[in-house]
């Protein structure tokens, strides 16, 4: 499923708030930016009114989601989406997988990465692109609606798959040269273990995984001497994080973004 084709950028117009102007930092938190928290700490606004503005594409899509769509909560938050779209502008990654769409929004802050990576005009095989695979038809179908009416769409391509569907399917010649895990996180180390295992990340390769602190919970169990149930998702993301931790053939970092976010690559 190939999103259409669309050339015009909408960005927002660059809007400098008042640095003493109390309200400012109000006004500019979306509300999608509160994601999994009901209301965000001072230091989180002061952190999303002093990062660059959101593209007017992408809050869109947050504001409609979270107005219509069930589990709105899940999507990545504004910083996060900075973040993914700096890195993407920097290392410049050809070929990009993300596991977990659902609307298209962190597909959205990654193809404006790869906008700023390979800007236009580019010849279509030069220009870096996304995979993202969603396992709900009704979720992959307003992710392609979302994307396609953005000015990135050339720049994303939404496959309704489960993601290690996916990734048995993928030319094994063609390795990654960045991974958003973001999917159901009991597969968390199966996605990883698929990519390590098959040499299917390149070797400068980036991968990111998301909600790596689930709400505080995954550093509570650490500091109590008993497992969660073990179908939680905390106990999930925990035994993730200790896989990563110990694996010799990777490195990675774990960030306390919003609901934490781990940069994993490969030992040089
Ligand atoms: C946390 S949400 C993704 C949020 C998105 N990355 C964002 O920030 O905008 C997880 C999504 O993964 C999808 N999903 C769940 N299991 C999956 C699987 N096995 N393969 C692919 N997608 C899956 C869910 O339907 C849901 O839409």
């Amino acid at each position: 499923m190939t999103a259409a084709f669309n050339h015009t950028r909408t960005y927002s117009a660059k809007k400098v708030a008042p640095i003493n102007d109390p309200k400012s930092a109000e006004k500019q938190v979306n509300v999608g930016d509160r994601g999994m928290f009901s209301e965000l700490n001072l230091e989180h606004k002061y952190c999303i009114k002093h990062s660059s503005d959101q593209p007017k594409v992408i809050s869109e899509v947050f504001e409609n989601t979270y107005s219509s769509v069930h589990g709105a909560r899940m999507m990545i938050s504004s910083i996060q989406g900075q973040t993914l779209s700096m890195l993407i502008s920097l290392l410049k990654p050809k070929i990009c997988l993300e596991l977990g769409c659902f609307v298209g929004n962190s597909a959205l802050w990654i193809a404006d990465g790869l906008a700023k990576a390979f800007p236009r005009p580019h010849k279509k095989q030069a220009a870096g692109h996304l995979w993202t695979c969603e396992i709900d038809p009704k979720t992959a179908e307003l992710a392609t609606s979302n994307i396609s009416k953005s000015d990135l769409a050339e720049y994303v391509t939404v496959v309704n798959s489960s993601g290690l569907d996916f990734l048995a399917k993928w030319d094994k010649t063609k390795q990654f040269d960045f991974v958003f895990i973001d999917a159901d996180k009991g597969n968390y180390i199966n996605y990883y273990e698929y990519i390590v295992s098959n040499n299917l990340l390149a070797p400068n390769g980036l991968i990111i995984a998301d909600n790596v602190l689930f709400k505080g919970q995954v550093s509570k169990l650490e500091a109590t001497t008993h497992y969660a149930n073990p179908s939680s998702v905390s106990q999930k993301i925990f035994n993730f994080n200790l896989h990563v931790k110990n694996d010799p053939r990777t490195e990675q970092v774990v960030l306390p973004v919003f609901d934490g976010m781990s940069l994993i690559s490969l030992k040089k």
